[in-house]
C-alpha cells in the first residue's frame, strides 16, 4: 500500500487540480494549481484503496505549478502499484441494506404517529457547536424514508444521516462541520435536470466527490382504509409529481396535484394530520415509517426511472485513472455563448465524451447587449455551462482539455473528478 507524501505528489500528481472554489488564472503554460490529498474522511470509504496518515494528510496538501505538456502519453507509474479501490458508492451495497430505525404500521395508531418523528435540521439550528462522532454524517434534504437518505446510505453503508429542511442547510450543515458529506439530487431519467440543484452548485464551495444513481420506484400512499375514490388532492416533491403525471391519470384519479419539499415528508404530514382524502407519492419505506398504506407500486412512467445524486464535501478526492471517472466542470464566456462550439471541441478532439451539459442563466449578466455591424444591437441571454465527461482529472488529456477550455472562457471551475456510478439497474 502506498501512503501519500508530498514528494509523491511532487513526482507523480504534479498536475492534479484543486478545484473548487478557485478557476484557473494566468495563461495556460504557468496556471499554478494546488492539490489536496484524499481527507481521513473519504480514505475511510476506501478501505482497501489508497494508505495515508493523518500527518501525510496534514503536510502533504501542497501548491504545484501544472504543467501543458505537449505528450498525451500517460505516465501511469504512479498508479500501478496503488492498490484496488472500493468505490465510494459501494457497488458491493444495496437500497435494502438501509441501516434505520425500523417504525412499521405498529408505530401508527389511528392514523397518528405514535413516535416523535426526526426533525429535519432547519437554517436556526445551524449555529450549535458541531457533533463529534466517528461515524460519516451525511447531510439530506428532506425527512426518514426520502430517496435522498436511502441514496446517502448507499454511498456510506454506515453513516449517520442527517435530515435537513432544505437543499441550502444540507450545505451549510457541511460547510459548518456539522455533517461531513451532503446528497444532493442534480437530474432524473424523466424529469431531468434539477435546475436549483445547479445553481447551488455554483453559490457554495463544495467539492463533488461520488455519485449514486437511484432507481426510484414510487408507490401511492393513503392512510389505511383510505380508498382510492376518496382521494382529491396528491401530493409530493415536484419531481415525483412529474415522473408519475402519466401514471396518476392512468389511475383515474380525479385528483388535484400539489407540491411540497419532500416525498417522505408529503407522507408524514398525511399521516401526522389524519388526511383521509389526500395521497402521497414516496417510498415504500415511507409507508412503513409513517403507517400509510400502499394504494398503488411503482407508479412512475418508466420503470427505469433513475435520479442521478452527487455527494459534496470541503475537500476533493484524490483523481484516479485506475477505474472509470466522471469530472464536473462548470464555465462561462464574458464575450457570449459563441464559445461553446470551441470549447466542447477540446473534448471531441481528445476522444472525451460528454455524459450531460446543461445551461443556467449566469445570475451575475443575464442578459449582453451584442453589436451586430449589420442589424444594430440586440439583447442576448448569457448562461453558465455545466458539462460532466467521462475522464479523471489524473488523465493528461483531462488536464489538456481543460487547459484549452481556460483559452476560450472567462470563468471555470472544476467542481470534482470522482468515480462514476457503474452499478447496474
Ligand atoms: O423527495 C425526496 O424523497 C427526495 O429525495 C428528492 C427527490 C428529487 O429532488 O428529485 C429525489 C429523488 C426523486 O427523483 C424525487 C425527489
Amino acid at each position: 500500500m502506498q501512503t501519500l507524501s508530498p514528494a509523491y505528489y511532487t513526482n507523480n500528481l504534479n498536475s492534479l487540480m484543486r478545484t473548487s472554489p478557485y478557476k484557473f488564472t494566468g495563461p495556460r503554460s504557468s496556471a499554478r494549481l494546488s492539490v489536496h490529498c484524499i481527507s481521513p474522511s473519504d480514505a475511510a470509504q476506501f478501505p482497501d484503496g489508497i494508505g495515508y496518515s493523518r500527518a501525510d494528510w496534514q503536510s502533504s496538501c501542497a501548491i504545484l505549478s501544472s504543467k501543458v505538456v505537449s505528450s498525451e502519453q500517460p505516465n501511469d507509474k504512479s498508479y500501478s502499484s496503488a492498490d484496488h479501490v472500493t468505490s465510494v458508492n459501494g457497488h458491493k451495497t444495496s437500497v435494502e441494506n438501509i441501516n434505520l430505525i425500523q417504525i412499521n404500521a405498529a408505530n401508527s395508531h389511528n392514523g397518528q404517529l405514535a413516535f416523535p418523528p426526526q426533525k429535519p435540521l432547519s437554517i436556526t439550528d445551524l449555529s450549535p457547536a458541531p457533533m463529534h462522532s466517528s461515524e460519516l454524517r451525511v447531510a439530506y434534504q428532506g425527512v426518514p424514508g426520502a430517496y435522498s437518505e436511502a441514496t446517502a446510505v448507499k454511498a456510506y453503508p454506515n453513516c449517520e444521516t442527517i435530515p435537513c429542511d432544505q437543499f441550502e442547510v444540507a450545505f451549510q450543515a457541511v460547510e459548518l462541520w456539522i455533517a461531513d458529506r451532503a446528497v444532493l439530487p442534480v437530474e432524473n431519467s424523466l424529469g431531468g435536470s434539477i435546475h436549483r440543484n445547479y445553481d447551488l452548485l455554483l453559490s457554495h464551495r463544495l467539492h463533488i466527490v461520488g455519485e449514486v444513481q437511484l432507481p426510484v420506484h414510487h408507490c401511492l400512499l393513503a392512510l389505511p382504509g383510505v380508498r382510492k375514490e376518496y382521494i382529491t388532492r396528491v401530493i409530493s416533491h415536484p419531481q415525483a409529481l412529474a415522473q408519475c403525471e402519466h401514471t396518476l391519470t392512468k389511475l383515474g384519479l380525479q385528483a388535484s396535484r400539489e407540491a411540497v419539499d419532500n416525498t417522505a415528508g408529503a407522507a408524514e404530514y398525511i399521516a401526522t394530520n389524519n388526511m383521509r382524502d389526500t395521497a402521497a407519492i414516496a417510498s415504500a419505506r415511507a409507508a412503513e415509517l409513517y403507517g400509510m398504506q400502499i394504494l398503488a407500486d411503482g407508479i412512475q412512467d418508466d420503470s427505469s426511472n433513475v435520479t442521478r445524486f452527487v455527494m459534496l464535501a470541503r475537500e476533493p478526492i484524490i483523481p484516479r485513472k485506475d477505474r472509470p471517472f466522471k469530472t464536473s466542470i462548470v464555465f462561462a464566456n464574458d464575450k457570449g455563448t459563441n464559445v461553446l462550439f470551441k470549447v466542447l471541441s477540446a473534448f471531441a478532439f481528445r476522444n472525451i465524451s460528454l455524459t450531460k451539459i446543461e445551461s443556467r442563466p449566469h445570475r451575475n449578466s443575464p442578459i449582453k447587449l451584442v453589436d451586430d455591424a449589420n442589424f444594430g444591437t440586440t439583447k442576448h441571454f448569457d448562461y453558465m455551462f455545466y458539462v460532466d465527461f467521462k475522464a479523471s482529472m489524473a488523465e493528461l488529456r483531462a488536464q489538456n482539455a481543460l487547459a484549452e477550455v481556460q483559452e476560450f472562457t472567462s470563468f471555470l471551475r472544476v467542481f470534482g473528478s470522482y468515480p462514476m456510478d457503474m452499478t447496474p439497474w
